[in-house]
């Protein structure tokens, strides 16, 4: 059993203190060791990271469960991305995930987290139409959540957008190269900016980005040349690459991705550290065996009653 201390305000109350020793055969204890507890990450801690070339992690998570275990691990900054839209919620893109399913998520995360920087991506069609959209819909996502700070897509285009929720208080994170919520514009999910265009392209973006105050973005399947370039070049504005080479000031991946929950999703970027679906699969095959055989409940998950009252019953 972990002995994690937690101390911050929000910090997730540990419902598994169970005492009870399990001697069913297949059952397993937590032997995950805690690192020791971070200061709050904020996001000049995050700017001070790249200023120091300290690199910045970065995990998505969709619920409360997966944002305590991620914060036990030590993670600078968790992303409830709209890839809850393909992950949790079985859509074959992020273009359906609505606000209320953010929100929904997000404050489960919000309630799972102690230390790392919580951000929340802005989904689709919550910024596109107008500058008044995209801010009260931020705005929500603070207030409503308690996350820190939001995510959105786009280069030039919403740098006005940027700039006017900066200075309203509400941190950004950028995202450029393969931006998902405009998949069917760009043709499917492919490597960006491998022409001379395409790259001048994503580097002025970037500079604008920076520029209108986003404090890090997301650089997506992007050559990793190209990414090292538009890190060099940016000076507060911190990278977080998926797909984009080991040259940017920090990474980030889907945390299904990660840990092998899901199978059937492969992109080249992926590492898989895990294989939880194999894990899923063969723990609910001797759940399901033990069932069948009647050897769970063993006496230890199973409550008693006293003869006597057993007696006066019959
Ligand atoms: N589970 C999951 N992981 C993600 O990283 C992710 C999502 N879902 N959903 C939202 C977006 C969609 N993403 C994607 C989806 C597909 C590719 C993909 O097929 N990439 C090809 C590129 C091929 C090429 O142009 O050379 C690859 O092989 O990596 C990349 C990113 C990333 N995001
Ligand atoms: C892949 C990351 C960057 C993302 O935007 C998401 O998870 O939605
Ligand atoms: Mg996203």
């Amino acid at each position: 059993m972990n002995t994690t201390t937690n101390t911050a305000t929000n910090a997730a109350t540990n419902e598994a203190t169970s005492t009870a020793t399990n001697t069913t055969t297949n059952a397993v204890t937590n032997t995950a060791t805690t690192t020791t507890p971070k200061k709050p990450v904020t996001i000049t801690t995050i700017k001070d990271m790249k200023q120091k070339g300290e690199p910045i992690t970065m995990i998505t998570a969709y619920d409360v469960a997966m944002a305590r275990n991620v914060n036990e691990a030590g993670i600078d900054m968790i992303l409830v991305g709209d890839s809850l839209g393909n992950v949790i919620l079985g859509y074959q893109s992020t273009i359906p995930v609505t606000m209320e399913e953010m929100i929904h998520h997000t404050k489960a995360v919000v309630r799972g987290n102690s230390t790392a920087l919580v951000v929340a991506d802005m989904p689709f069609m919550s910024y596109q139409a107008s500058l008044t959209d995209g801010l009260y819909n931020a705005g929500r996502l603070l207030k409503e959540t308690g996350c820190t700070a939001v995510k959105l897509e786009g280069g030039q285009e919403v740098c006005e957008l940027v700039h006017k929720l900066t200075t309203a208080g509400i941190p950004v994170v950028a995202h450029i190269g393969l931006t998902p919520q405009s998949v069917n514009q760009l043709g499917g999910f492919k490597v960006q900016g491998k022409e001379v265009a395409a790259a001048q392209q994503l580097l002025a973006d970037a500079k604008a980005l920076e520029a209108a105050g986003a404090f890090a973005c997301v650089l997506e399947c992007v050559p990793a040349a190209l990414a090292k370039k538009v890190t060099d070049e940016l000076i507060t504005m911190a990278t977080i690459g998926i797909g984009a080479g080991n040259g940017c000031d920090g990474q980030v991946l889907v945390c299904n991705d990660l840990l092998g929950i899901s199978t059937g999703f492969t992109p080249k970027f992926v590492k898989q550290y895990a294989n939880l679906h194999d894990i899923t699969v063969n723990a609910v095959k001797d759940y399901i065996k033990d069932v069948k055989e009647r050897s769970f409940p063993a006496p230890e998950h199973t409550f008693k009653i006293d003869d006597s009252v057993l007696e006066k019953l019959y």
